[in-house]
């Protein structure tokens, strides 16, 4: 139930010893045929993300098991923030294993891709600043066992933030591609996004939870009615470059299920991320607006505090990014937007919401980028940075970017998808029974 695996004992029986030593042969023989399943892994484990349960998480719930399907396994504890990025970035020899593992949360995930994507462009010489570079794609696949806050790349790629789940994805070798945004600084690499780049309330959040990050998970619900009571909109434009509309929308209700992004099945969508960047402005809208907030989302964005996500719809691995803008609206129907995160009402269905789902985009606030994160971090988020004096909540003020967690160091910023970046052990969210038998009667 609720996409949640559990291991069963199969008992076989049969009449001597000697035939069950061949059964036992056979099974293991075929078992060793299967090349996807990973042999020898990686695993990093944060010991302080979320409830600060990562070590106890893999020691008593997630190595029995790599342990009875004969996985071996190196492990390393991190031991500071960027730990497991610099290993990977520098040290590890990653000819030596089939996959990764990161046990924490979507900061830890993040700093696994960063590590492994920069060393495959290192290898490969490929230059992250150029907005245009087309990246090289890493050969190991990535497993995620949740123990972090949040979990949403986990519960967006499997369906639930369970651990025994996981770690039977990574067993049976389960292979899901996912898109990755690069966010660049004019043309300087500033970070790749997985799941939420958000400006305006979420970024608010997210720098106001990393003050409180001594209150574990409960930061977010606290910086979330702080943000929320602020009610501060900003100013900007935002360009994007749209997918092709014929398509898929963000509004179609077709939610990502298993075996719809795989590659055979986007060739379609991904045939034309290729283009020059010389030609980056055919085609290109612009909007100029007053925002709560500007989201991004790479993919669902689905987690246990918002089931269905901030883009339902988002598909993990179609080379685009849902575009989310929320215009200045009153408190009350900002709230109403918020609310529908949880529930199933359709969050886009109001007037000052609108959602794109686009291939590129770029932000610029308004009164140009001078701005940079140096500037803003002597001043609170809830302190307008006006270029006057100003007390209000006015639209000159600036927020900033959260990336995955991460508060990004410039506002104006370049973003474009890289499809199917990097490859997951997971396969998207599986239909369940009930799912499955409602298509089954409607056929
Ligand atoms: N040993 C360590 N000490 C301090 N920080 C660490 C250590 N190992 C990793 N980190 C950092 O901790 C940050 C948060 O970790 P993680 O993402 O696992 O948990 P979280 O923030 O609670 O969860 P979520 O990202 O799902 O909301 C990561 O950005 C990572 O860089
Ligand atoms: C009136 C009730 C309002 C509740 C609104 C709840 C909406 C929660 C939506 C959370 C979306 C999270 C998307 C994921 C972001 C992650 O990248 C990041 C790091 O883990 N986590 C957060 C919380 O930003
Ligand atoms: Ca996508």
């Amino acid at each position: 139930g609720k996409h949640q695996w559990r291991c069963s004992d199969v008992v076989f029986l049969c009449p001597d010893q000697s035939t069950c030593e061949q059964w036992v042969k056979a099974i293991s023989n075929q078992i060793t045929l299967l090349t996807n399943r990973p042999k020898r892994l990686l695993v990093y484990i944060n010991p302080i993300g979320g409830k600060k349960q990562g070590k106890w998480i893999y020691d008593q719930k997630v190595a029995p098991l790599f342990h009875k399907a004969c996985v071996s396994t190196d492990v390393i504890v991190t031991e500071r923030a960027n730990h497991a990025k610099e290993h990977l970035q520098t040290e590890a020899d990653l000819d030596k294993y089939d996959g990764l593992v990161c046990v924490g949360g979507d900061g830890m995930f993040s700093e696994i891709v960063h590590g492994l994507v920069t060393r495959t462009q290192n290898d490969n010489k490929v230059d992250l600043n150029d907005p245009g570079a087309e990246l090289a794609r890493p050969s190991l696949r990535i497993g995620i066992i949740p123990a972090g806050s949040t979990d949403c790349i986990c519960f967006s790629t499997v369906g639930t933030n369970d651990p025994v789940t996981s770690a039977l994805h990574i067993i049976v070798g389960d292979s899901q591609p996912m898109d990755v945004c690069s966010v660049h600084h004019n043309n300087s690499f500033l970070r790749f996004s997985l799941s939420l780049l958000g400006y305006g309330f979420y970024g608010d959040v997210l720098s106001d939870s990393e003050r409180k990050r001594w209150l574990g998970p409960a930061r977010y619900d606290l910086a979330g009615v702080k943000t929320f009571l602020n009610h501060n909109y900003y100013e900007g434009t935002v360009s994007f470059l749209p997918a092709e509309d014929d398509v898929s929308s963000p509004r179609d209700k077709l939610q990502c299920r298993s075996g719809m992004c795989l590659p055979e099945n986007t060739k379609q969508l991904t045939s034309t991320l290729l283009m020059p960047f010389s030609d980056r402005r055919d085609g290109w809208k612009v909007i100029n607006g007053k925002f709560m907030a500007v989201n991004a989302a790479c993919m669902s964005c689905a987690c246990p505090r918002s089931p269905k996500g901030l883009s339902p719809a988002a598909h993990l691995a179609d080379g685009t990014v849902d575009l989310i803008l929320v215009r200045k609206c009153s408190r009350i129907d900002f709230f109403r937007h918020l609310l529908r995160h949880t529930n199933k009402d359709d969050q886009f269905d109001h007037v000052f919401v609108e959602v794109h789902r686009v291939k590129k985009f770029d932000f610029q606030p308004r009164n140009s980028e001078t701005v940079s994160l140096e500037d803003l971090s002597e001043k609170s988020t809830f302190t307008p940075v006006c270029p006057g004096p100003c007390t209000c909540n006015c639209g000159s003020a600036h927020s900033s970017w959260t990336c995955d967690g991460e508060i990004l160091p410039h506002i104006a910023i370049q973003v474009s998808v890289q499809c199917q970046l990097v490859h997951l052990f997971a396969r998207g969210i599986e239909e369940t029974q009930e799912q499955q038998q409602f298509v089954f009667e409607d056929l």
